[in-house]
């Protein structure tokens, strides 16, 4: 069943449009890719697919090694080997980021969990946990999910990390930063430790219009098994993982991502003007290619994607699979405290 078949109603999509919000249609995330069918080359001998991903995080100078016959198999262009790994240049990364302050950003789903078929069940494991949590010892760190902010911290528990729900659209950020002219969308809020803090929600005037297509969404396809609907706070989304294997998202349609909500964390955290800050970002969606732009833009900090396949982003770093994210952050962790001794 497709997604014209679920959501069919005309009616239904104008009235999403009429309450300001967006629909959009997210591709499956890296792992429900089986990686040999995404080419469509005929059979590929595995040794090859591997070569792909070489070629996609291999720089310029390894690129003498690939013969014409691989680049042309893998469909790589120049432009797409332009993302090595994270682990393997960490040296260089950190070497050029002595005496500035590193700001660590985090998502969620596929970063620091595995894709599972349940979203209720993409639990982080332990080891990460401590690995996010010796980050957050020495580091500002954050997490910015496209999921509601408290699920995000009933999966990671950590009381030393900043988060950021609904694609940033629901910030719970430190008070001592911030601005009395600061806009209508922030209110006070005290934290799980107590702290006082400020909740910025810019999509705040959405919520009952969120609400009522919640309701609808429910509604329509509570007989239709294998869809799951997920109530993201100021966004929907809508898993058909069992249906057609997408996911579709509704979301106020308002000028903000993770790429302001990175930006907004940055000064409330102190940085804002600040020119030797360096944040850091570790994605793998879409939605997280709006902070590799902001990344791009200022000219400095770290972006890294998280994929086993070469895809098209903006990041200018990889990492394969969150166990790879865990060995990096561990690595960052114990960089800083070699530093103090
Ligand atoms: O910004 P993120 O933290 O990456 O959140 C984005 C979406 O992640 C979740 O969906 C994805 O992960 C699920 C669990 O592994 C998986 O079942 C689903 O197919 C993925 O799309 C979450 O459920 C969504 O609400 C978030 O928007």
């Amino acid at each position: 069943m497709g997604l014209r078949q679920l959501l069919p109603y005309q009616q239904n999509m104008e009235s999403i449009s009429k309450a300001g919000l967006d629909v959009i249609l997210r591709t499956p995330k890296t792992c429900d890719l089986p990686q040999i069918k995404e080419c469509d080359r005929g059979t590929i001998e595995p040794n090859i697919l591997d070569v792909n991903y070489s070629s996609w995080v291999v720089s310029f100078t390894s690129l003498k090694n690939f013969t014409q016959k691989h680049i042309d198999f893998c469909h790589c262009d120049i432009a797409q080997m332009k993302h090595p790994s994270a682990l393997s240049k960490f040296d260089r990364m950190m070497t050029a980021a002595k005496g500035r302050k590193i700001v660590v950003f985090l998502d969620y789903d596929g970063t620091l969990s595995p894709i599972v078929d349940d979203p209720d069940r993409a639990f982080m494991s332990d080891a990460m946990r401590s690995a996010v949590s010796e980050v957050a010892r020495y580091f500002p760190t954050a997490i910015i999910s496209g999921r509601c902010r408290d699920k995000v911290y009933e999966f990671v528990q950590l009381t030393d990390v900043y988060y950021a729900g609904s694609h940033g659209m629901d910030i719970m950020a430190p008070l001592r930063h911030l601005k009395n002219n600061d806009g209508k969308y922030q209110t006070r809020a005290v934290d799980k430790k107590g702290n006082e803090v400020v909740l910025f929600q810019p999509a705040q005037d959405f919520l009952p219009a969120i609400q009522e297509i919640l309701k609808v969404l429910e509604e329509k396809t509570k007989r239709i098994q294998g869809v799951v609907i997920e109530n993201n706070r100021f966004c929907i989304s809508v898993h058909f993982r069992r249906v057609c294997k997408e996911v579709m998202e509704i979301r106020p349609s308002i000028k903000w991502d993770k790429g302001y909500a990175l930006e907004y964390l940055l000064d409330t955290l102190g940085f804002g003007s600040s020119g030797d800050v360096l944040p850091l970002y570790i994605g793998d969606d879409r939605t997280d290619e709006d902070a590799f732009k902001v990344i791009e833009s200022r000219g400095e900090g770290y972006s890294i994607i998280v994929s086993s396949i070469p895809k098209d982003t903006r990041a200018s770093y990889s990492l394969r699979d969150p166990s790879e994210v865990k060995s990096f952050l561990l690595r960052l962790a114990r960089w800083k405290t070699k530093l103090f001794y």
